[in-house]
């Protein structure tokens, strides 16, 4: 095909690519491909892209230029007595045809019949509208008036289109031929130095390339890895999420939730019957959890009731991932060397991952749902703290306007949900819940008196589901998640909303 472009251009001065394709009875695509690999070989040939407007038939167009408008169609179908009004009208498109064909004045309403009866008030009629489609689907529309074209276009018969194309010249490298270009630099072209004298293709940055066969990341993994890509780039680490199964202790106990916590209930949690139990816990710290809650200490008075092991054993899938931040916090004040006061490593942590609750199912609620927690530790950490870096983490992710309300977690004092302004939505909706960690949480784990650790945590789901347009999380999760949505949902940007 490069070949016959060069040999017509060099027979002739210029020529359109469209009449090229024509001319070659080929695909229009085909003669643009042809003159890209053309051009990839230098300037042989000068293409100047050309942009017309046309019109063409909708399909509703293309059925009236095979059988005829809707007004004749009607016409036609009105026998010389005449037909009742109601019957023709429930004939497909009789509304617009018997309006058009009364305006065209081919029929009359006989109002002295009972019922009124449709007749014609002409003996014959001319189809314009599908003799004049037909000459549009031919490409011919000249003999079209604006008026007519503007009619045709109101009733949605024929459209306007662009038609790109490319005017073609001889270029200064004009050739009858094309040099094979070289795709690899190769070894023996190195050392043999014909490198020197070799035209190598151009790297075509634009191309698609091959869509993957499978593989698709699902809405949810794009926006957690958008959200993983923020944390990374506030400088936090990522927290080991992978055991979906708990003990009670690490979910309930650590976090300073009383066992008569209305969340335990079997309402809210899931609890696991094989292995029904955790035996190991870290014994020194499990009989500190045990003080804190039955007698108090670290000036609290705890909540005097009388803790029970077995109730700490039971397994669960864990409810928040919370209780992750409570081992990773555990585990890093056994570090002394990373803890000593006057060289406190502060820790910035954060991790998505999925957590269970046996909630009503509704449109926005699933038994399982990803939580967004980031926790930070350092001395000297105030409110002031955790709303500047939520101001800056969630100014990442698009949202500006945020608002706190006072709210309560046995493991945080104080405690603010989160609420942010959603444009699109033009409301004010929670989108997390925050705090800071009691002392009656860290003090038990042996973390140094003064270091305050601040912490927050939302759903993934619900940006999620803002992002994409959802508004039945069962479009996002579960069987009846539709596989081709996943594979053309965009990946997601959190732009900010200027
Ligand atoms: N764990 C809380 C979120 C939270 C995390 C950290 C601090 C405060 C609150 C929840 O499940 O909603």
């Amino acid at each position: 095909m490069a070949e016959r472009i060069l040999k017509y251009l060099s027979e002739n001065d210029e020529v359109n690519s469209l009449k090229l394709a024509e001319i070659f009875n080929e695909d229009h695509q085909k003669v643009v491909g042809a003159l890209k690999s053309i051009q990839a070989n230098g300037d042989l040939v000068i293409a100047e892209p050309v942009s017309e407007k046309n019109i063409e038939l909708t399909e509703e167009g293309k059925l009236v230029a095979e059988n005829g408008s809707h007004e004749a169609n009607l016409y036609n179908l009105v026998p010389e007595e005449g037909t009742p009004q109601a019957d023709l009208m429930k004939l497909p498109n009789a509304k617009v045809g018997f309006s058009k064909a009364m305006s065209n004045g081919w029929v009359l309403v006989d109002k002295s019949a009972n019922p009124p009866l449709v007749k014609r008030k002409v003996p014959q009629i001319e189809d314009l509208v599908q003799e004049q489609l037909k000459l549009v689907a031919s490409g011919d529309h000249s003999k079209l008036t604006d008026k007519e074209k503007a009619d045709y276009k109101k009733r949605k018969l024929i459209q306007e289109i662009v038609v790109k194309s490319f005017l073609l010249k001889k270029g200064p490298e004009f050739s009858l031929s094309l040099q094979k270009l070289e795709t690899d630099l190769t070894s023996d072209m190195l050392t043999s130095g014909s490198w020197k004298n070799l035209k190598f293709k151009e790297y075509n940055f634009d191309a698609l390339g091959a869509p993957p066969s499978s593989g698709f990341l699902h809405p949810l993994l794009k926006v957690r890895a958008e959200f993983r890509q923020i944390f990374l780039e506030m400088g936090f680490k990522e927290m080991d999420t992978t055991n979906y199964v708990e003990s009670s202790f690490w979910n309930f106990d650590a976090l300073f939730q009383p066992q008569q916590h209305p969340a335990r209930d079997a309402h809210d949690t899931f609890f696991v019957s094989d292995p029904q139990r955790s035996d190991y816990f870290p014994e020194f710290y499990l009989q500190k959890v045990k003080t804190v809650h039955s007698k108090g200490g670290y000036g609290s008075q705890g909540y005097g009731y009388n803790w029970k092991l077995e109730e700490a054993q039971k397994n669960l899938l864990r409810t928040h991932t919370t209780a992750v931040s409570a081992r990773v916090l555990y585990k890093y004040a056994q570090m002394p060397r990373l803890i000593r006061k006057k060289n406190f490593v502060p820790l910035k942590l954060f991790s998505i991952d999925k957590v269970f609750r046996n909630e009503t199912l509704d449109a926005t609620h699933l038994a399982e749902f990803h939580q967004v927690e980031g926790v930070i530790a350092d001395y000297n950490l105030t409110l002031g703290d955790l709303i500047g870096v939520f101001a800056a983490f969630f100014e990442k992710i698009g949202i500006t306007q945020l608002q706190f309300k006072p709210a309560y977690n046995p493991y945080t004092e104080p405690s603010m949900e989160i609420f942010c302004f959603h444009p699109g939505l033009d409301k004010w909706i929670e989108i997390g819940n925050s705090g800071i960690f009691r002392p009656e949480m860290l003090l038990p784990m042996g973390l140094p008196e003064g270091v305050v650790v601040i912490a927050w945590g939302l759903s993934l789901e619900r940006p999620t589901m803002i992002k994409y347009g959802f508004n039945n999380i069962r479009d996002l999760v579960g069987p009846k998640v539709d596989l081709e949505m996943v594979q053309k949902s965009p990946i997601c940007r959190l732009d900010k909303i200027k």
